[in-house]
């Protein structure tokens, strides 16, 4: 299904949860949902069919990474993102801040924006949100986050503020420069770091400004769970019902689990994939790590009852060699599974609260994990 605008709609609620649909010009996003990283271009050995065949309906690319190398131009040039990376659903981008402070050297913010040396090559590069907006832009990404200051963690109240005020008049700044786009949406970022007063205003100031989507930005930078969840026991609340709210860099299925539960229908995390390529498996039973020895007679799938490739084809006992082997397949498999089991997971979340039974799935999900692998 598509749709020539983008829209969002609830179709059941469940506590705070909510299952819905987010409607674009390039397909349906089921809600809650997962999306994987493809920060160059690629989610990492995954083929787009097999990201797909996941049951992902959406993945993510990042501004920092592709400014740098290959250039948002030559991607325009070359057709936009999807067609560049044949991914033809749709495709929502960071702004580009996070990543500049967590991998660019020689960083100077001002009012204005953040100049940088590469990490790549050491050249020099500036991104206010104008630039952001226009590098988005390049790309065709169907979701386009506004450029804003990932509050470091911890921050004490007053430079908690001064970088929530700072991200809020980049909110604006990025709402002007991105124009009036059918089918496109921008979504805001809610700072305020772990102080509910802070939340408050950024999420007012953002809907004074008004946009498509809501994310909850400035956590999962060290926090812990714990934290994370008391934030979240507020935060999303503070946001607009009607539209979509998306919690930045979550996480690992317990995570998951809390953040749907307390309103949010989007979320985005490096784990299964980049765990995936260092021999961590994810199951419902919890994660195992294939490099272990114990493994290596084992006949039996990595988890009874996955319909995945790596669990389907394959013993524990290979996946084990090819990963102890740093073979590519080990990475291939390891990942193809993992984000098959977030997506599973997703399934289960959507129907729990469609069948208005979120407590007793979340109850499963920890008995499960608590059996533990065997
Ligand atoms: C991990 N924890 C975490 N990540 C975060 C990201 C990057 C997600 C982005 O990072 C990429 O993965 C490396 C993903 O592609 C995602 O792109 C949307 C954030 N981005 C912005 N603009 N603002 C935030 O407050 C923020 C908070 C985060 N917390
Ligand atoms: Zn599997």
């Amino acid at each position: 299904m598509t749709s020539a605008t983008f829209g969002f709609a609830v179709q059941a609620t469940c506590g705070k949860a909510r299952a819905g649909t987010i409607t674009t010009p390039r397909g349906d996003i089921r809600t809650p949902a997962f999306m994987p990283v493809g920060t160059a271009a690629t989610v990492k050995a995954m083929l787009p069919g097999s990201v797909r065949a996941t049951g992902a309906d959406i993945l993510l690319g990042n501004t920092y990474h592709l400014m740098l190398r290959p250039t948002a131009e030559r991607i325009a040039a070359l057709g936009g993102l999807h067609k560049f990376m044949n991914w033809d659903r749709p495709i929502l981008t960071d702004s580009g801040g996070f990543q500049v402070m967590s991998l660019a050297s020689l960083r100077k913010m001002t009012e204005k924006g953040v100049t940088f040396r590469s990490h790549i090559d050491g050249s020099r590069h500036e991104i206010t949100p104008e630039r952001s907006m226009e590098i988005q832009r390049l790309l065709g990404s169907d979701i386009v986050m506004a450029f804003d200051e990932c509050t470091p963690y911890p921050a004490d109240e007053g430079t908690a503020r001064a970088s929530m005020e700072l991200s809020m008049r980049w909110a604006q700044r990025s709402r002007d420069a991105f124009g009036d786009r059918p089918g496109h949406a921008l979504f805001g970022i809610q700072q305020g770091s772990v102080y509910a007063d802070q939340r408050a205003e950024s999420a007012s100031k953002l809907r004074t400004i008004g946009f498509d989507g809501y994310a909850v930005g400035g956590l999962a930078v060290g926090e812990g769970q714990e934290k994370m969840f008391e934030v979240l026991d507020y935060a999303p609340d503070m946001l607009p019902e009607d539209k979509p709210r998306y919690l930045m860099g979550v996480g690992k299925p317990s995570d998951i689990v809390g953040a749907v539960a307390r309103g949010i229908d989007m979320m985005d995390c490096v784990l299964p994939s980049r765990s995936g390529r260092t021999g961590q498996g994810w199951t419902a039973r919890g994660q195992v790590n294939l490099r272990n020895a114990r493994h290596r007679d084992d006949p039996r799938p990595l988890e009874e009852g996955c319909t995945c490739p790596a669990c389907t084809g394959y013993s524990r006992a290979y996946l084990h060699h090819v990963i102890k082997s740093d073979e590519i397949i080990g990475s291939m498999l390891l990942t193809w599974h993992n984000l098959h089991y977030y997506q599973s997971l997703m399934q289960g979340l959507r129907d729990a609260i469609s069948a208005g039974a979120l407590a007793d799935f979340t109850a499963a999900f920890h008995a499960n994990v608590a059996l533990g692998d065997v």
